[in-house]
């Protein structure tokens, strides 16, 4: 999404804001780089003069490339962007943001190039500039953590609704601005793309946004030059660590989000312990205020969740606050892990200004979250659940939640994703054995590796625990055939579980992406149990 109003922005400004060590050339002149940002004299040669060239969007990916844009050539892990720096000119791209080892490439486009050390490092700022700073006036509330960040986005987005605003969302499963709904390649989009978003947001009036902040976005600098009015620390559990080199590196990349660079106010998670250790971390550096909440009540905190009343639908509690505030709230999803990510969500937006009773009452509203917890019902007699459960903390919290709900049995169908986290597989596996009564291990985007591989690790886990304490397994690759498999197994007062793919409406096998959607096959088996008789 890009804004239709954009600034002439001049590449020499842009060449003296970065300083020292950025050298903006235009690859035909005869004369060397110049340092500083300072523009090179007409160089009497083909090549266009950067002195006069005005960019008026940025976009990292080629394939995006509009007219009047900069393409930042950034180093990857697959390949360099300059490698596409042909490709970006044919698009209409004016001038080449890289690093020294994309020069050469970027160069024999003959658009002006500039140079810098580490573009990737620059790039938010660089694109808060293009768009002239789009995120000053937002009321922006980021939420970060393991699990819960799209579920609490998406009930701050109801309360600043409820608060008046217009408003805009930033994750997983969608972007929206002003209700306008865009598909989400990212969780936290690269900074270009963020700040354009930014910069339609501020077009079509949007004054407050929820937005999900990824460790990977941190870690890469996504969201640099972007300044969160709240932001949110929901838990810390097992993920991601084919990325970072452990828990403490992931934690600490996390932090980062708690520190002014980012944000003026920390809303954290007390009854998580890793929120427990964040919140004596900020809370010792004194620069930015904290304030705690507590769903368990196990920990003391500003904010706890009281009288929680838990249902198969969704919860009610008591919120109460500082000086004895005290409201009703409810959710509208099970289980108590959302009277937590409730309870976020009403804190955060208490703390970014809003009115108790409008933060309230947007968290009831809010219909649901797709792909968490979302029921699928065709009127038959157990229930049916739809959750992107794909982390051990979260399989856990979901079988435990709905234990409480089911008169019969539970059982999960559940796999784990190829091309990542490889140590999270084993807990997957236990945990699912161990909290459900049956579990039926199948395929979850296996992309490029040997998804026997993939259910080999998870059952690695199963043996952890003794037979006699574990669930019924069954191993059924073929994801469709699993979900029928369980469909065709409940009884009633069952309750079955269909973890881990959620909203996604895709398979990733090898290179290519499969149509698939566990909401739509689990209905259709659903349909056809019920049409059997
Ligand atoms: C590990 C990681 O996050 N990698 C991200 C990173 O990739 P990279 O820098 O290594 O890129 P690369 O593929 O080597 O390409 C280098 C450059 O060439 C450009 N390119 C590439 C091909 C082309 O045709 N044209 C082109 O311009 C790319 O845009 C890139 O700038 O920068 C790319 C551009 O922004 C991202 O697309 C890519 O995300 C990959 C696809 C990804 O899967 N990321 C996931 C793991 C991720 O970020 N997940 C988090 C957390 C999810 C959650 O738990 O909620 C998220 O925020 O989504
Ligand atoms: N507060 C919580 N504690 C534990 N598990 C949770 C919590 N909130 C959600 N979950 C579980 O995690 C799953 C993902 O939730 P959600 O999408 O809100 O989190 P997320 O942090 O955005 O995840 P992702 O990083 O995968 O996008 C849910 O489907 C549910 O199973
Ligand atoms: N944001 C997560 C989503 C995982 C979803 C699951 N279906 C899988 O493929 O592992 C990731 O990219 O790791
Ligand atoms: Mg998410």
């Amino acid at each position: 999404m890009r804004p239709l109003q954009n600034q002439l922005r001049p590449l020499t400004e842009l060449a003296r804001k970065l300083g020292s060590g950025a050298f903006l050339t235009c690859v035909d002149s005869t004369e060397p780089p110049l340092t500083e940002g300072a523009a090179p004299a007409a160089d009497g040669g083909a090549g266009p003069d950067p002195a006069e060239a005005t960019i008026t969007g940025i976009t990292h990916d080629s394939r995006a490339v509009r007219p009047g844009d900069l393409y930042a050539a950034l180093p990857g892990a697959r390949v360099h962007g300059a490698e596409f720096a042909a490709q970006a000119a044919d698009a209409g791209a004016v001038a080449i943001l890289t690093d020294p080892d994309g020069y050469d490439r970027a160069a024999g486009t003959r658009l002006p190039v500039l140079t810098v050390p580490d573009p990737r490092s620059r790039l938010g700022e660089i694109a808060a500039w293009v768009y002239g700073d789009p995120s000053d006036g937002l009321l922006l509330i980021g939420t970060t953590g393991t699990a819960g960040k799209t579920t609490v986005s998406y009930l701050v987005e109801a309360g600043l609704r409820a608060a008046g605003l217009t408003t805009g969302l930033i994750g997983t499963v969608e972007m929206r601005v002003a209700g306008e709904r865009v598909d989400a390649a990212l969780t936290t989009p690269e900074s270009t793309d963020l700040h354009g978003l930014f910069a339609v947001m501020r077009e079509r009036g949007v004054g407050g946004a929820a937005m999900e902040v990824s460790s990977h976005a941190l870690a890469m600098g996504r969201v640099a030059g972007t300044r969160y009015d709240v932001a949110v620390f929901t838990n810390l559990s097992q993920d991601h660590l084919d990325f970072h080199a452990d828990l403490r590196e992931y934690f600490d990349t996390k932090a980062m989000l708690f520190t002014p660079e980012y944000s003026r106010m920390a809303v954290v998670n007390a009854d998580d312990r890793f929120g427990r250790a964040l919140i004596d971390m900020v809370q010792a550096r004194g620069e930015v205020p904290v304030t705690t909440f507590s769903a368990e009540g196990d920990h003391e905190a500003d904010w706890r969740a009281d009288d929680v009343r838990l249902g198969p639908e969704g919860s009610a509690f008591r919120v109460v606050g500082p000086g004895g505030v005290e409201g009703e709230a409810t959710v509208r999803l099970p289980g108590p892990f959302n009277v937590s990510n409730a309870l976020a969500a009403i804190v955060g937006l208490i703390e970014a200004g809003i009115p108790m009773h409008e933060a309230i009452a947007g968290v009831a509203e809010c219909p649901g979250v797709p792909g968490r917890m979302e029921r699928v019902d065709e009127g038959q007699n157990f229930t049916a659940i739809v959750d992107y459960s794909h982390k051990p903390g979260a399989i856990e919290a979901v079988l435990t939640s709905v234990r409480e709900i089911a008169t019969g049995q539970v059982t999960m169908v559940v796999g784990c994703g190829g091309d990542r986290d490889r140590a999270k597989r084993p807990l997957m596996g236990e945990a699912a054995v161990r909290l459900a009564d049956t579990v039926v291990f199948t395929d979850d985007n296996p992309r490029t590796e040997d998804p026997v591989t993939i259910l080999a690790a998870m059952l690695d886990g199963v043996a952890k625990v003794p037979a006699d304490q574990r669930a019924r397994v069954t191993v059924e690759p073929d994801r469709a055939a699993a979900i029928e498999l369980a469909v065709d197994r409940a009884q009633p007062g069952d309750v079955l579980v269909v973890a881990g793919k959620g909203h996604e409406t895709g398979q990733y096998v090898g290179g290519e992406e499969l149509p698939f959607d566990d909401r739509r096959v689990l209905g259709d088996a659903l349909r056809w149990r019920l049409e059997q008789g």
